[in-house]
């Protein structure tokens, strides 16, 4: 992403889909749980750290009319075709980020620090996520270290 636009969403009223439900599903729904959504999961298979009463469970394999009414959605099957797909079918109107095909995604998410009224986050623009990774965790050791603060 050559040009990004860096915003803070406030999720409240929006539908949200996650279409796949493993690992990485797993990561992306924790932080809609947290922003206050509860995403609707598209998924035939559930990994067990998901939380089938947190979410709203289609128990299927993707198809479009599940995420007609969707403002957002997260693709992360482990089939990149479908991925593909959900991004192609997708309107104008609705943002996707898909997971596996950076150079096909509406946006991407961040690694974050939030604590109390800071929120913090790191970017490398698509480049490398374990490293994004890896730099919040040492900005928040930083900022334990300097300002003596617990943080999520
Ligand atoms: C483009 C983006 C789209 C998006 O997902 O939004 C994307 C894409 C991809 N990630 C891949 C791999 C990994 N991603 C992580 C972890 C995180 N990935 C996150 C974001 C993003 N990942 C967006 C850009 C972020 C940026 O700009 O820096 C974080 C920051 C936020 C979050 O997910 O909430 C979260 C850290 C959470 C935290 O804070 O701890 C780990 C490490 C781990 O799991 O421990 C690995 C394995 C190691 C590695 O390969 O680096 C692959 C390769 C897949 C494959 O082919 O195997 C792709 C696909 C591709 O690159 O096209
Ligand atoms: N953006 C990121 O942070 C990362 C992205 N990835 C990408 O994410 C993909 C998924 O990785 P994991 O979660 O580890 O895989 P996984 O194997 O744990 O989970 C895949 C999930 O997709 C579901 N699925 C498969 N076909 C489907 C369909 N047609 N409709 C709906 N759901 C379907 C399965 O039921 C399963 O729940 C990887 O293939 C990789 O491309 C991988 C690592 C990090």
């Amino acid at each position: 992403m050559q040009s990004p636009y860096p915003i803070i969403l406030n999720l409240a009223d929006k539908n949200v889909a996650v279409v796949g439900g493993g690992k990485v599903a797993c990561r992306k729904i924790n932080k809609l749980l947290a922003a206050g959504v509860r995403p609707t999961v598209i998924s035939p298979l559930l990994s067990p750290e998901i939380q089938p009463t947190q979410i709203n469970w289609i128990p299927d394999k993707y198809q479009r009319k599940y995420v007609e009414n969707m403002d957002i959605i997260i693709t992360c099957t482990d089939d990149r075709a479908v991925n593909d797909q959900v991004k192609k079918e997708a309107t104008h109107f609705q943002l996707v980020n898909n997971t596996s095909d950076k150079t096909n995604s509406d946006f991407y998410n961040l690694a974050t620090i939030k604590a109390n009224d800071m929120f913090i986050s790191v970017s490398t623009m698509g480049k490398s996520p374990s490293m994004a990774k890896k730099m919040k965790n040492e900005i928040k050791e930083w900022i334990k270290q300097k300002f003596h603060k617990e943080f999520e």
